[in-house]
C-alpha cells in the first residue's frame, strides 16, 4: 500500500485519518493520502500567507522553478501516467499526452513569468494633470486557493498553479479527493526544483467541509476553481467580494453544414466525443448536422465508433476506460435510456459493464433530453437534424452553458457566423468543441463560468494593476 504524504507548510504529512484512492478499472486500493481537518486547513493558509508576505521570490527564480519541474515531469512520464491512469481511469495513452501538456503548461507559465509587466500611462494629456509621470504595477494577490475536479487532475492543478506562482502568489490546494494522488506527485516535483516552503500547500478532503473551510477563510485573496456549476455558484455564495475564477460545466455543441469535409468531421467528432471517456468539459454532446449530410455523416460516425474498444486502461489496445464510478456509469445509462423513450435511437453503445460505458451515438435527438440539454459528461454523444443555420444557432444558443462549439464548413463566412453569433468562450473552425492549445485563452460564459485560463491569461486574472502616479512638480 503506498502512502503519499501531503505537503503543507513545509512538510510532507502523513498523520491523520487517511483517505483511500482506489484504482477506477480494478477497484483495488492504490493508495492512501492524509486528510486535514480544520487545524490543518488553517495551517495551509497561514504558510501560504507567510510565504507570500516573508520569502517573496524574484520572477527569475519562479522561472526558474517552474522550468525544472516542467522537465522533471518529462523526466518521469512514464511513472506519472501510470498513477494518473490508475486514479482517473483514463488510457495509458490519454495520461501520457496528460503529463506532457502538463510539461507545457509549467513551461509557458516559467516563460510568462519573465513577462509580467505594467505600462505607461500618459496622465499629462488630461488638463490639471501636468509635470506628472504615471504607470501602472501588476502585484500578485497573495493567497490563491486552488480547487480542482477529477478527471484531468494534473494539468488542470498545472493551469492553476503555474500562473499562480509564475505571477509572484502562494498557493493551498484541494485537488478533488477522488484523484489527489497525482497532485501529491506534482508537489513533490516542485519542491526537487527548489519551490520555497509554504508556497505551495496542499489540503485534502471532501469539498462540504475543506472546501467550506478555504471558501470562509478571509486570508485568501483570489479562489481559482474547476468543476461544477452547483458548487461553483456555492464557492461565490461563500466568497463575498473576493475574486473567484469559475471554469465550469458546459454541453458542448458542434455544426456539420451540408458544405462540410464529411471524414474530417466524423474522425474529429469520434476523437473527440469518447476521450477519457467523455469526461472532458468540453466533450462533443451536440451534433447538430444539415439534413442534406445527415444520413452519411450518422453512417461515417457510427463506423468509427465501432471500431473503438473500451475496456482495461493498461492495455494499449484500449480507447476508451472506465468511468470514474459505477454511479456515474449508471446516470449515463439512464438518461440514454431516457432519451431513447423519447424517439432518439441508438446507433452504437449503450451498454454498460459496471463502469465502463461503451462510446455511444444517438440519433433523432430533441434540444429538451437530458442528454442535450444537461451535462452528459459520459462516452454519449446526440446528433440532431437541422435545416437552416440561424435556427441551429439559436437552438446552440438555448444552452444555459457557453464553454467551446466547433463547425464544419468549407465556407468562409459561414464559419465566421458561427464564431460570431454562437454564445460560448470558444469557437472551433473545421475542429471539434474540445480543442485546447494550453497556451490559448480558456473559459466560458454563461453558467459555463467566469475567467479565463491559459498562463499568460490566468496571470492577468492573478495581479492586481496598481497605478502610481509621480508629481514632479
Ligand atoms: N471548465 C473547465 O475547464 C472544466 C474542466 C474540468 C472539469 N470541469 C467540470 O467539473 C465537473 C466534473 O468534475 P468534479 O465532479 O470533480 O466537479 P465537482 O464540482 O464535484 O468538484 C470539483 C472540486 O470542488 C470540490 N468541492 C465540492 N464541493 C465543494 C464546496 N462546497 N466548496 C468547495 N469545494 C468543493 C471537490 O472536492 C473538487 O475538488 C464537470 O461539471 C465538468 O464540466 C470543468
Ligand atoms: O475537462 C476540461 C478540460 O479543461 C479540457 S482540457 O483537458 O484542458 O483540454
Amino acid at each position: 500500500m503506498n502512502h503519499y504524504p501531503i505537503l503543507l507548510d513545509g512538510e510532507w504529512l502523513t498523520t491523520g485519518e487517511v483517505l483511500e484512492v482506489r484504482n477506477k478499472y480494478t477497484g483495488e486500493v492504490m493508495g492512501t493520502v492524509p486528510t486535514t481537518n480544520k487545524e490543518l486547513v488553517d495551517k495551509a493558509v497561514a504558510a501560504a500567507l507567510r510565504a507570500y508576505r516573508e520569502t517573496p521570490m524574484p520572477p527569475y527564480k519562479r522561472y526558474e522553478i517552474l522550468k525544472k519541474t516542467s522537465e522533471l515531469l518529462l523526466e518521469n512520464k512514464r511513472y506519472l501516467a501510470a498513477i494518473l491512469s490508475g486514479e482517473v481511469g483514463k488510457t495509458m495513452k490519454e495520461a501520457l499526452v496528460e503529463v506532457e501538456r502538463t510539461a507545457q503548461t509549467l513551461e509557458i507559465s516559467a516563460e510568462e513569468a519573465k513577462r509580467i509587466h505594467g505600462e505607461g500611462v500618459p496622465v499629462e494629456a488630461s488638463p490639471g494633470a501636468e509635470n506628472r509621470i504615471a504607470f501602472t504595477l501588476r502585484v500578485p494577490v497573495g493567497v490563491v486557493c486552488a480547487i480542482t475536479p477529477f478527471n484531468v487532475p494534473l494539468n488542470l492543478v498545472a493551469h492553476k498553479l503555474g500562473p499562480a506562482l509564475a505571477a509572484g502568489n502562494a498557493v493551498v490546494l484541494k485537488p478533488a479527493s477522488v484523484t489527489p494522488l497525482i497532485a501529491v506527485k506534482l508537489a513533490e516535483l516542485f519542491v526537487q526544483a527548489g519551490l520555497p516552503s509554504g508556497f505551495l500547500n496542499i489540503v485534502i478532503g471532501p469539498g462540504s467541509t475543506v472546501g467550506e473551510w478555504l471558501a470562509k477563510d478571509e486570508r485568501i485573496s483570489l479562489y481559482t476553481f474547476t468543476g461544477s456549476p452547483g458548487v461553483g455558484l456555492k464557492l461565490k455564495q461563500d466568497t463575498g467580494l473576493r475574486k473567484v475564477l469559475l471554469e465550469l460545466g458546459s454541453n458542448s455543441a458542434v455544426i456539420v453544414h451540408k458544405d462540410a469535409d464529411l471524414q474530417l468531421a466524423a474522425k474529429m467528432c469520434v476523437d473527440k466525443s469518447f476521450g477519457n471517456a467523455g469526461q472532458v468539459c468540453i466533450s462533443v454532446q451536440r451534433i447538430y448536422v444539415h439534413r442534406d449530410v445527415h444520413g452519411i455523416f450518422v453512417q461515417k460516425m457510427t463506423e468509427a465508433a465501432l471500431k473503438l474498444k473500451a475496456g482495461d486502461p493498461n492495455e494499449d489496445t484500449t480507447d476508451i476506460g472506465p468511468m470514474i464510478s459505477e454511479k456515474e456509469a449508471e446516470r449515463a445509462e439512464a438518461w440514454v435510456r431516457e432519451a431513447v423513450a423519447e424517439g432518439a435511437v441508438v446507433e452504437c453503445g449503450g451498454i454498460r459493464q459496471g463502469a465502463l460505458f461503451q462510446p455511444t451515438i444517438l440519433s433523432g435527438v430533441h434540444d429538451t433530453m437530458k442528454v442535450a440539454c444537461e451535462e452528459l459528461f459520459a462516452p454519449v454523444v446526440g446528433i440532431a437534424a437541422y435545416d437552416d443555420l440561424d435556427d441551429c444557432i439559436r437552438r446552440i444558443n438555448l444552452s444555459r452553458y457557453g464553454l467551446q462549439a466547433g463547425i464544419f464548413t468549407t465556407n468562409v463566412h459561414t464559419a465566421f457566423k458561427a464564431a460570431r453569433e454562437i454564445h460560448v468562450g470558444g469557437v472551433m473552425i473545421n475542429d471539434a468543441s474540445q480543442f485546447r492549445a494550453d497556451a490559448m485563452p480558456y473559459g466560458g460564459v454563461k453558467q459555463s463560468g467566469w475567467g479565463k485560463e491559459g498562463p499568460r491569461y490566468a496571470i492577468e486574472e492573478m495581479t492586481e494593476e496598481r497605478i502610481v502616479v509621480m508629481n514632479l512638480q
